[in-house]
Order: structure tokens, then sequence, then C-alpha cells
């Protein structure tokens, strides 16, 4: 990662001078504004590249670019294309992750998922043997699929129903799945169903591993749109209350819990990088989405196909980057900062 600095960082600055409460949101029309400086900002990027290892995700159009911020008082703010679908990917790993520490509790989610980082990538089969057979944290997929694998029910049919069902309360939507994607992905999840397979030889499933991939598989290829993702991110940010809804989906603790977990591993073998450069909980998916939680405050869902070699948004990176700074949203930082400071 590259680190520009830039002139008369510590001088007091126009965002100093106008700073903005640091305990809420700056007001609509300053959201809005920061929100389309972003967009426009990064909507020439060209780098990264658009992930192939799932075909569907192969041919997606990757100039495609949303930007959505709702806050905790319900009010959503977008940009760009922030009402396309795609499908959430690895983010639904922090949803459903809050699902079941809502059934389990914290307790267990420590004991047998764990919220520890790899420091490998996403679908690492080293990083279990390393670790004596810990999933290690549930935003990789060894600790996704294990999350997944607590899901109640007799059957595949049950179990995904309960998950559909808490990823649409987040959404506050009923959220469906993308067939396309979903039948490519189990044509292509071999390494997935290694990790299900690897995991249960240490006996860390109670669930079946293959029908616990199919799971997995599912909730992966659920379609959602960034602003869906700003709504399902203001809800961790609310206590669990979906700010647009007013239903209460898990309870605050389990925020708590879900934004510690994304805080470790949210981008993977990135995330000091991400928690150094942008200051929040963050997840990202392959397919490009990405999702930044500010406590008390709301989160930013954006959409932007184009990924670096961790499998993250780069445009969606590098949005949440500025906008960071611009509306007073890092959790390190007391006061609004000058946003371009450094370049992801
Ligand atoms: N990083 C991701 O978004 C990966 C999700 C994908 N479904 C997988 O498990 O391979």
């Amino acid at each position: 990662m590259d680190t520009l600095h830039i002139e008369g960082d510590n001088a007091p600055t126009a965002f100093q001078a106008a700073a903005v409460s640091t305990g809420t949101l700056p007001d609509a029309e300053r959201v809005r504004s920061f929100l389309n400086e972003a967009h426009v900002r990064y909507a020439g990027d060209l780098s990264g590249e658009v992930a192939d290892y799932i075909p569907a995700l192969a041919g997606v159009d990757p100039e495609l670019f949303g930007l959505s911020l709702a806050g905790v008082n319900g009010a959503v703010t977008s940009s760009g294309d922030a009402r396309v679908e795609f499908s959430i990917q690895s983010i639904s790993k922090a949803f459903v992750f809050a699902l079941i520490d809502q059934l389990v509790g914290h307790d267990t989610i420590r004991r047998s998922v764990g919220v520890n980082n790899t420091g490998l990538p996403f679908n690492s089969i080293m990083a279990i043997e390393l670790n004596d057979g810990s999933p290690m944290n549930a935003m990789v997929n060894a600790g996704a699929i294990t999350a997944t694998s607590f899901a109640p029910g007799n059957n595949v049919e049950s179990r995904w129903e309960f998950v559909l069902d808490g990823l649409s309360r987040f959404a506050g939507r009923d959220l469906v799945i993308d067939d396309e994607v979903y039948r490519s992905e189990s044509a292509n999840n071999g390494r997935n169903r290694a990790i299900a397979g690897l995991l249960n030889s240490y006996g860390a499933f109670s669930a079946d591993p293959e029908e616990t991939v199919d799971v997995y598989t599912r909730q992966c290829s659920v379609r959602v749109t960034a602003e869906d993702l700003a709504v399902m991110g203001a809800t961790l940010a609310d206590g669990g209350v979906n700010p647009v809804t007013g239903d209460q989906v898990v309870n605050a603790s389990v925020c708590r819990d879900t934004l510690a977990a994304l805080a470790a591993a949210g981008l993977y073998e990135r995330s000091g990088d991400w928690l150094y450069e942008i200051g929040m909980p963050g997840k990202s998916g392959v397919s490009g989405g990405l999702v930044t939680i500010s406590p008390g405050k709301g989160a930013l869902g954006s959409y932007a196909p184009r990924l670096d070699p961790a499998g993250n948004s780069v445009r969606g990176q590098r949005a949440a980057h500025f906008l960071s700074g611009a509306l007073g949203l890092n959790l390190f930082s007391s006061l609004p900062h000058p946003a371009d400071r450094s370049t992801l």
C-alpha cells in the first residue's frame, strides 16, 4: 500500500473548522454532497480485477458503482448504482454471524468459531491446519461455514429459511436468491466443501458438512443492493434495530460481538490496513460489495466489482476511506480529518 502524505496534515483544516459533532452523522445535505463527491472521485478508478473464480461473477459490468449511507435515524442517501442488485457473497458472513450469535451466545462463538485473524486469504485451508482445526473467525470461510452449521432446522430447507429470513430482516425487505449465481457457485465450491470436510474431521461440526456448505452457498447468492447493505449495516450500528423498519433483529450485545469480529477479520488479511486507514469495522465480498459500520451513527454500503488481490472492492475501499474522514466516522478519531491523507 502506498502512503501519500499531504502537506499541512496537522494544521487545522476546513473540515475541523466546520467540525461536526462527534456523536452523530453530519446533516443530510453534507452527507449527500460528500457521497456525490466520493462517487465522482473514484468512478474513474480502473484498478483491480473482477472476480472470476465463480463464472457467474466474471461477466458483470466492471463500471457499476453505487454508494449508499443509512443513518441510525433511518435516512438513506445514495449516489450512482446504489439500487443495482448483486450477490451478497461474503458480506452475508457478518449478518449470519449475528443471527447465530443471537442463538448460541458470546461464549460459544468464541469457543466454537473464534474471533481472531488468520492473516491468510479468506478461503485458506492452511489456516485451519496451522490453528489445530480452529475456524478462527466467522468472517473467513472456515468460520462462516461453522457459524452456518449452527443454523437451526431439521433439513437444508428449514435451515435455509432461518438464514434467509434473518438476512431479510436486516435488509428490511424480502431478499431472494440469485439462482444463476447459486448454480454457478455450487458447481465450483470444491474448496469450501474441502474446508467443511476438514473442519468436520476435527469434530467441529454438529451438522452435516455437505448440507452446511449448501446453505452457506445459498446465503452467498442472495441478491442485495448497496442500499440494502447500508440498511443492514445501520442495523448493526443501531443496537440491532433496523432503523427503517423499527424491527429489533438482534440484541445490542450481538452487534458488539459482530463488530468486533468484523474489525479483526472483515477484510481478511488486509484487516489491519483497513482499520489503520478507515478506522471502522467493515465486511467485503468478492462480488464487489462492501459494508462499513460506524456504531451509533450509521453504515455505508457500496458496490464496485473490481477487487484488490485479497478480494476487496478497490473503489469501495477508497470511497470508504474518503467518507470516513469527511463525515467524521473513524472510531479512532475524535474529529473529522482530511480524507485524502493516504491512498489505499
Ligand atoms: N470472499 C467472498 O466473498 C467469498 C464468497 C464465496 N461465496 C466463497 O465462499 O468462495
